[in-house]
């Protein structure tokens, strides 16, 4: 089967809009409410493959309606001097959440600073408390690149009860999420990695192919089964025919759209999905903290909003 137009096309960018409409209103209501949404995001060193998300993000959050204030720290910052900044973002009532982008330098432990972050401000869903909610099918905040995968299969309009599924990679911040998201939604999942001993042997049984690795043109034709969904997960920069960089998937995707039925593109498939989902988990988020604000104080309003007039 071949994909005779675009049709086939999985495309984040339709998905994103319309979640952005939602996170906009939700977003002007709480602000009206006295809590103004606001996320900070969090880069330490200089990372090319975070630069594009960041900027991204603060285009997004623009639209929607979110403030949008992104801290840079130098290399040589402490693990320390982060996790003592984090603990004055989770005590400031003006932040809504924060996200730590990855990756950090290698002598900052990551899980520890994950696990720093306030779970009610842990936009990302990667606190242990927040990956543990997915394990129990509470789903509404979960990490963003894995909730944006499984919602883009989801456009395929297939059942995913049942479904066989296999997801190359098993990271904690996207496979492994992946793995949770698809059970909890009723699909036969295989996951494999680096030891596994024939990736082609299980991706050719799939219905539903997610890639996440980080390797070009990993996923080739004969090794998906025809009529599949194939979500692409990977962003790699590489240097195009032209000489310019480029951002390429994990997956070949001139030989496998010939052979599958959607394809996500990339740019334009997961990615731009992946920072609509971290607006709406914010607002998420800023709905837990309103639940638990009027709880604790039976009041109606934070007094951000009052302390910024
Ligand atoms: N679209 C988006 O929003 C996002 C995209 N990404 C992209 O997704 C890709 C993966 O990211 P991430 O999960 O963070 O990467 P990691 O490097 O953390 O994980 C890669 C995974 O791939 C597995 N792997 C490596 N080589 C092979 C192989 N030859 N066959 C099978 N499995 C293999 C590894 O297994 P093992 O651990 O056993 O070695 C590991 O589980 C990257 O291209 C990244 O840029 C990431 C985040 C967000
Ligand atoms: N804590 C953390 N969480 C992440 O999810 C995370 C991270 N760190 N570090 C970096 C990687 C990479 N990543 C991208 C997400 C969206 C686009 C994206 O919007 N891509 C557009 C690119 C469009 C353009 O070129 O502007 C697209 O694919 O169409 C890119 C990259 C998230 N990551």
């Amino acid at each position: 089967m071949s994909l005779p137009d675009d049709s086939r096309y999985l495309k984040g960018g339709p998905v994103a809009q319309r979640i952005i409409a939602a996170v906009r209103r939700d977003a002007e209501e709480a602000r009206a409410d006295g809590f103004p949404p606001k996320l900070v995001s969090i880069t330490v060193g200089d990372v090319a493959a975070v630069d594009v998300y960041v900027r991204n993000q603060r285009a997004k959050a623009a639209l929607a309606g979110i403030d949008f204030e992104e801290r840079r720290f130098p290399a040589d910052l402490t693990a320390a001097e982060l996790e003592a900044a984090i603990q004055g973002m989770n005590a400031d009532p003006r932040i809504t959440g924060i996200i730590v982008q990855r990756p950090v330098p290698v002598h900052i432990p990551i899980k520890a600073i994950q696990a720093a972050i306030h779970p009610l401000k842990d936009v990302e869903g990667m606190h242990p408390a927040s990956i543990g909610n997915i394990v129990y099918n509470q789903l509404d905040l979960a990490p963003c690149t894995a909730a944006a995968s499984v919602e883009l299969l989801k456009e395929t309009g297939l059942d995913l009860k049942g479904l066989e599924v296999v997801v190359v990679g098993h990271s904690e911040i996207v496979g492994k999420p992946i793995a949770f998201l698809l059970m909890s939604e009723g699909a036969t999942v295989t996951v494999c990695h680096h030891m596994t001993r024939s990736v082609a042997a299980h991706a050719r049984r799939a219905d539903a192919l997610f890639v996440a690795v980080g390797k070009p043109r990993l996923i080739k034709a004969d090794m998906v089964k025809p009529g599949a969904a194939v979500i692409d997960i990977g962003i790699n920069t590489e240097i195009g025919p032209d000489g310019k960089e480029r951002i390429v998937g994990d997956v070949d995707t001139d030989s496998v759209k010939d052979v599958a039925s959607w394809i996500t593109p990339v740019p334009g498939g997961v990615g731009p999905l992946t920072v609509a989902i971290l607006l709406r988990n914010t607002m998420v988020a800023l709905n837990r903290q309103r639940d638990l604000y009027r709880a604790t104080y039976g009041v109606a309003d934070s007094g951000v909003r009052l302390a910024a007039e």
